[in-house]
């Protein structure tokens, strides 16, 4: 289980981003949702170690890992995927998943991953991670590596981005295998309808602070609101979370 007891962070010039966020991670599936600028990636980096807490703590089964670094904190079982994916220049895409699962991935294993996140493998296995990729691509490259890897806590921040031709179906898929793997906890930062209708817990942010959580069929349909149906779910859950608000 993650805990997070009264996080905040703060820029080095003092801008507060994060104010007093206490939230525990246990369930299956936890989608963080709010307006832009919230600053839910960023909670999400706090978490994976790539910034430090400016106050607070965060506890990894009971295990204080505040202060510890991204590697300790992978080491420990926690996976991040970048809202904007990493390119690592001179790695063939069959490293990475060697590297992502720990050991050296047999082709066929490496291929599952791929095809996994609608990759056709062989196109890319020996394809360099560099900025001949899309970002698409890179992007379900990095849900494959996360998959690769299945630890105990997996982190994406905004999985849905750059996918747009991917069924969501697929998505969801790839997050309930890796359930099924891991029986670990899954937390999804999206703005997503369909993301946040799998979700066992919902999380608002905005302002840097927790503005709602609780479980899916209690945050949801306030987040939909006066929902327009023939809206994108996303812009209408961006434009509503000011409906949650109380
Ligand atoms: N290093 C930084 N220095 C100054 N401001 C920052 C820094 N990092 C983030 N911010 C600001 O903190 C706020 C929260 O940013 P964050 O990226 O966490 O929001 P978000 O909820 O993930 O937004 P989005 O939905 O647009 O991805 C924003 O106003 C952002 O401009």
């Amino acid at each position: 289980m993650l805990e997070l007891r009264n996080v905040g962070y703060e820029t080095d010039d003092n801008k507060e981003i994060l104010h007093d966020v206490s939230l525990t991670v246990q369930e299956r599936f936890v989608a963080i949702t709010g307006p832009n600028g919230g600053g839910k990636s960023t909670l999400a980096k706090v978490i994976a170690g790539i910034y430090q807490p400016t106050s607070g703590q965060i506890l990894l089964d009971g295990v204080d890992i505040t202060h510890m670094s991204i590697t300790e904190r992978a080491n420990l079982g926690m996976s991040y995927a970048f809202q904007q994916p990493v390119r690592f220049k001179g790695l063939q895409v069959k490293d990475l998943l060697s590297l992502a699962a720990g050991k050296n991935t047999s082709v066929t294993e490496a291929c599952n991953y791929l095809s996994e996140v609608g990759l056709c493998a062989r196109d890319y296995i020996d394809r360099e991670l560099n900025d001949s990729l899309s970002g698409g691509e890179l992007k379900r490259i990095e849900i494959a590596m996360v998959l690769a890897r299945g630890t105990k806590l997996s982190i994406f921040d905004e999985p849905e981005a750059g996918i747009d031709l991917w069924s969501f179906q697929n998505l969801i898929r790839v997050f309930e295998k890796m359930y099924e793997q891991t029986r670990g906890s899954i937390l999804i930062i999206s703005h997503q309808e369909r993301i946040l209708n799998i979700a066992d817990k919902i999380v608002v942010i905005k302002d840097g602070q927790i503005q709602k959580e609780g479980p899916r069929a209690e945050i949801l349909p306030a987040l939909l609101g006066s929902a327009d149906a023939s809206s994108p779910a996303c812009s209408v859950l961006t434009d509503k979370v000011e409906g949650v608000r109380g």
